[in-house]
């Protein structure tokens, strides 16, 4: 994609907010594809180096991806009459990401429910659960099933495993991923579809229709087919792109979010 603009239907003016602060090699390199490790590594650095906080980290990401699916399934696009999503939450960061997404989409005029099987025993996870309880979010006791699913909701937010994930995936997390696969109601995955491995996908996995790539794609997000691909995370500091050589294209303005 050397020198076209990463947005769909780009107008001059964000033609000119990609383009016009970057050198021409820059713009020519594609953005980088990372594996299980190197991800992790960059999630350290971030914290140890860098000086971050994950809640921090973690707003941030949660927040992008709220705004991502404001951008691909607006308010006025959803068919059911309630603009009722699930989110998924699983029992690391990625399901922190999904309690911010959450909190932020009730904010945006969505009406999230969330299911949270596994909560960490954690004051950040604690603090994170408490706010969308108090922002009136319902939480299930229990996952509904397929067709309950599509007849409830317009979206699911998977955000059940991300760059952490490995081997055979454990319960209540299988049953979990099982129904999924069963579900029409689209899927937007954050940072990795819930299931594949990170870097080699599935091929009977999940196949959503988002995917929001925080910091940077995961190589796996190359065998990815639906329609919509972000990159979110807007909080990589200049250093550490250089390091990993991340070639991340420029986000638009003030953006959090772009359309890859
Ligand atoms: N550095 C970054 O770019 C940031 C990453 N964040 C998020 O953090 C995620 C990574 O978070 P974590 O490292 O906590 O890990 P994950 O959230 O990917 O998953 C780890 C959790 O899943 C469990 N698990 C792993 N494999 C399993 C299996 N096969 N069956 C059942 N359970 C399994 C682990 O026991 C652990 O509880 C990223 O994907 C992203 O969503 C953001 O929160 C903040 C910034
Ligand atoms: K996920």
């Amino acid at each position: 994609q050397a020198g076209s603009c990463p947005l769909p239907a780009a107008t001059d003016s964000h033609r000119k907010d990609c383009f016009s602060s970057r050198p021409a090699s820059t713009m020519a390199q594609a953005i980088k594809y990372l594996g299980q490790e190197e991800a992790q590594h960059i999630d350290e650095e971030l914290f140890s180096e860098y000086g971050f906080s994950v809640d921090q980290l973690m707003e941030l990401a949660g927040l992008s991806c709220a705004t991502a699916v404001t951008r691909a399934y607006p308010l006025t696009s959803l068919v059911k009459a309630r603009p009722s999503l699930l989110v998924i939450c699983g029992p690391g960061n990625n399901g922190g990401d999904g309690l911010v997404c959450a909190r932020h989409l009730k904010l945006f005029g969505y009406e999230p429910t969330i299911l949270y099987p596994k909560r960490p025993n954690k004051p950040l996870f604690q603090g994170l659960t408490t706010q969308c309880q108090k922002m009136e979010i319902p939480f299930l006791t229990e996952m509904p099933e397929a067709k309950m699913i599509d007849e409830a909701y317009n979206l699911v937010i998977d955000a059940i495993f991300g760059f952490s994930f490995k081997g055979a995936v454990r319960e209540p997390f299988g049953s979990i991923l099982d129904t999924l696969k069963k579900t029409t109601v689209p899927i937007a995955s954050i940072d990795i579809p819930s299931g594949w491995d990170v870097e080699q996908g599935s091929t009977d996995g999940l196949q959503p229709d988002m995917l929001i790539s925080l910091t940077a794609p995961k190589k796996s997000a190359s065998l990815f087919k639906g329609r919509y691909h972000f990159l979110g995370g807007r909080f990589v500091p200049p250093g550490l792109e250089k390091k990993y050589q991340l070639n991340l294209p420029q986000y638009p303005g003030t953006d959090c979010v772009l359309q890859l």
